[in-house]
């Protein structure tokens, strides 16, 4: 009868863990998506203007499928953001997914900057659990507002089982992207994000998730770089190249005291010949200057027309100029060295 009694029991905790909803933590950082403004037909608003609270609010239906924790980590538009907010955002999805009753953390965003947040987390997070980013290009009090949508769909993505160990990933739009590939191609458009290099890795479609491409390059639990102990990282200035260039910026940098320069260099990642000289000076000074291109697509290859070995350069590979950034910022955190640095760009 005591058997009995305990084999049922057995079940039914059985049942009920299988039916329990996942609880996933939602993470707000401001953007347009939390973005409030006097008239649903005008594109003027504030960024940031609307509390997680709210913005969770205006999709009931994510309660359904999960336990929701809604976080504020800040309320700004992602044109200003900084190393303290990557910090701070980084060290608490850290310690949210460390915890057993975390099963995901979606995290909404400016879509301004939310490439470069994105590929931050997936360098320095901590486990195969997923990372969401989500945005949206019209404000919450607009018109046929995209964000409820693409939080519900960030939602779905957070849930679904084939979104563990992928790396940090970026929803919008109906599609998911890998936080090392996606950039904002589009200024205005609700399609305004791709992955040129490789193409999103999936679908998401009223919640739907279609998965049908792996990242493969080193992200998350694979990654070396640990945040846990730092206060703030070091400056990595961009350069962006141009016909008839100068040597000033590149100047700018060394003395505002930039610890590495990436070049958004034209076509293959060249620099215009004088500024090619001051950069070469730059890392005679001990400053670490990395190519990258300004063209939006394809690597700047380690034998172009421009000779790294005889200048002291490394190249950035398929990264663009604002992605090769975080990398060498975090790298930075490592080493100096030119040789190391080069092979975190053909490894992350
Ligand atoms: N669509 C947006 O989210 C743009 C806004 N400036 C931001 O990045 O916060």
């Amino acid at each position: 009868m005591n058997f009995l009694r305990t084999s049922l029991m057995v079940t039914l905790i059985g049942v009920s863990s299988l039916m329990a909803k996942p609880t996933i933590a939602i993470l707000a950082t401001g953007g347009t998506i939390a973005g409030s403004g006097t008239s649903e037909l005008k594109s003027s608003y504030s960024a940031g203007a609307v509390t997680v609270d709210k913005l969770l609010a205006a999709v009931p239906a994510i309660n359904d499928m999960a336990t929701i924790k809604g976080e504020q980590i800040s309320s700004i538009g992602s044109q200003e953001m900084n190393n303290q907010v990557w910090l701070k955002l980084a060290k608490r999805v850290n310690e949210l997914l460390a915890q057993p009753d975390i099963d995901g953390v979606v995290i909404t965003h400016g879509t301004d900057t939310v490439e470069e947040t994105s590929y931050f987390l997936d360098l320095t997070v901590k486990s195969k659990k997923p990372v969401v980013f989500v945005a949206a290009m019209r404000s919450s009090t607009s018109m046929s507002a995209d964000g409820p949508m693409n939080l519900f769909n960030a939602v779905n993505v957070a849930i679904n089982k084939e979104t563990t160990g992928k790396g940090v990933v970026v929803v919008m739009n109906d599609e998911i992207h890998s936080a090392r590939e996606v950039t904002k191609v589009n200024t205005s458009s609700v399609n305004a994000f791709a992955s040129p290099n490789s193409g999103k890795i999936g679908t998401v479609y009223y919640g739907n998730v279609e998965y049908y491409m792996q990242p493969t390059r080193k992200h998350t639990v694979a990654s070396e770089f640990d945040v846990s102990k730092l206060e703030d990282l070091p400056r990595v200035d961009i350069v962006y190249a141009h016909p008839n260039d100068t040597d000033v910026m590149v100047k700018a940098a060394v003395s505002a005291g930039a610890k590495a320069i990436v070049h958004a260099g034209m076509g293959n990642g060249n620099p215009f010949p004088l500024t090619q000289d001051a950069l070469a000076d730059a890392v005679k000074k001990g400053v670490v200057v990395a190519r990258s291109s300004r063209v939006g697509s394809g690597s700047t290859t380690l034998e172009g027309e421009v000779d790294d070995a005889k200048y002291g350069f490394i190249t950035t590979t398929t990264l663009n100029p604002q992605k090769a950034r975080v990398l060498l910022m975090l790298g930075l955190t490592k080493t100096s060295d030119k040789k190391a640095l080069q092979k975190m760009f053909l490894e992350y």
